[in-house]
């Protein structure tokens, strides 16, 4: 087992987080359960922070809150000075809903609604990143109509696709994200926001993947960003005071990952930075990452309870949990991997081969395959470690499966910061309820 931030094994023999016994957890909200490792969240976020205090540059640590956009994961950002990434209307509501400071808010996304931007301008967010020609009109024509300014960031494509494990260059740009870099695009976007009263064009901003563990990507989009921006001097006297190299810091998943720490990837970015401003006599931009994954990622278990076992004589044991593609549509998605312990015994040897299979009506809800685990009963707590990142905010009512609620646990307590989703939660917007069942119920 390996033993992520707080995670332990106590003196009952049971897997613990936090100070806190993971069977009293279960006891306590039931399951499944997304339970948080805060002293975990707040060591990357300070360890991200000081990589740039200690290299004396100036720099915004955004928490990319789709990776864990709620209430208390936002203040908790902001508790630890981060600043917040927000990619829709109902992020940035959250980012307000838990006050925070609206000038440390990035406002990202495709496809903004006029509604979305207009609520960005409303709560004066730090900047708008804008993303395509359709929404710099728009912005422009909102900035018009109010008489407000707004810093804009320019998302690029540096023709850079990075995979996870893995990296590769590929010269053309096809991704539905940014103004290209190698194709003239992000010139004209520049022109565009250099001409307008309204937008203040304020930096420049890539993001090239996700769940990458190499820093060559990044150096090289640093390279080519660079390249450019020698270029914006002369032509346009334009240098960005930001330069934001987004997030995609890889975390480890399972024994098959082994990624940088945290801050090591953003000391080898810095440093190319500052090598670039150098060689073209630029000054070094304020730096801004955005690392969603890597501040959450492995702080999160979930607690499923054990049900369910199949046999398929000579092919697999399947044994079934209370959860699955609705609270982890990862191993569905992208064919993730996780590891998991029975947290009730987590030490004790393995005696079989078991796939792990959520409850929904699909074949592809499966949550882990071949998963070495003790001999299993009904009172067994089966943890799946590294759940943080795009767990909880990506899950669904598929089959009408009520959302689980969120622990966070630190220095041995337990604090419920989002409920169980109930069944009469998830009737109560259908508008032709039964009656009996509202007087009843609702
Ligand atoms: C623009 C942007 N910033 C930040 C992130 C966060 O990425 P990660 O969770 O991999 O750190 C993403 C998602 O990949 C993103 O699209
Ligand atoms: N949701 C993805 C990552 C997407 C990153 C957002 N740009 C995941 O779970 O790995």
């Amino acid at each position: 087992m390996y033993y992520y931030g707080t995670t332990a094994v106590n003196d009952k023999g049971h897997l613990e987080i936090g100070g806190v016994d993971t069977i009293e957890l279960v006891k306590e909200f039931g399951t499944p359960v997304y339970v948080y490792d805060v002293a975990l969240i707040r060591q990357r976020a300070r360890s991200f922070r000081e990589a740039f205090v200690n290299n004396e540059v100036k720099a915004q640590v955004s928490f990319a809150s789709k990776a864990f956009s709620t209430v208390a994961m936002v203040q908790l950002a902001e508790e630890e000075g981060l600043s917040l990434d927000v990619v829709s209307g109902g992020e940035l509501f959250t980012a307000a809903a838990a006050d925070f400071p609206m000038e440390r808010v990035h406002f990202h996304g495709n496809n903004k609604s006029r509604e979305e931007l207009e609520m960005a301008l409303e709560y004066k967010i730090g900047y708008i990143v804008v993303d395509n020609f359709y929404e710099l009109d728009m912005l422009e024509e909102i900035c018009a109509e109010k008489k407000q300014q707004m810093d804009v960031v320019l998302r690029i494509t540096p023709g850079i696709e990075a995979h996870t494990h893995d990296y590769i260059l590929t010269g053309q740009e096809d991704s539905k994200f940014g103004f290209g870099l190698q194709n003239g695009q992000t010139e004209e976007a520049l022109r565009k926001v250099l001409q307008s009263s309204w937008l203040v064009a304020a930096g420049i901003h890539c993001h090239i993947g996700s769940q990458i563990f190499e820093t060559t990507g990044f150096i090289v989009a640093v390279q080519k960003i660079f390249e450019k921006m020698n270029e914006w001097k002369t032509n346009f006297s334009f240098e960005p005071a930001i330069l934001n190299l987004g997030g995609g810091f890889g975390i480890r998943y399972t024994s098959e990952d082994d990624p940088k720490a945290a801050a090591d990837y953003v000391v080898e970015i810095i440093a190319e930075v500052k090598k670039q401003a150098e060689l073209y006599a630029l000054s070094v931009p304020e730096i801004g990452i955005e690392p969603g994954r890597s501040l959450v990622g492995d702080a999160g278990i979930t607690l499923y309870k054990i049900g369910s076992r199949k046999e398929v004589p000579n092919v697999r044991k399947y044994l079934a949990v209370d959860g699955g593609m609705t609270d982890n549509i990862r191993p569905a998605l992208y064919q993730a991997k996780y590891e998991a312990v029975l947290a009730n015994k987590p030490l004790e040897k393995p005696t079989e081969v078991v796939s792990i299979a959520g409850k929904c009506c699909e074949s592809g809800d499966m949550l882990i395959w071949d998963l070495p685990l003790p001999e299993t009963d009904e009172q067994d707590i089966l943890a799946v470690f590294c759940t943080g990142a795009y767990g909880y905010s990506m899950a669904n009512n598929y089959n009408r499966i009520p959302r689980p609620p969120v622990v966070f646990v630190e220095n041995g307590k337990a604090e419920l910061v989002v409920k169980r989703e109930t069944y009469e939660d998830l009737v109560r917007l259908d508008l032709s309820l039964n009656e009996k069942i509202k007087a009843k119920h609702l």
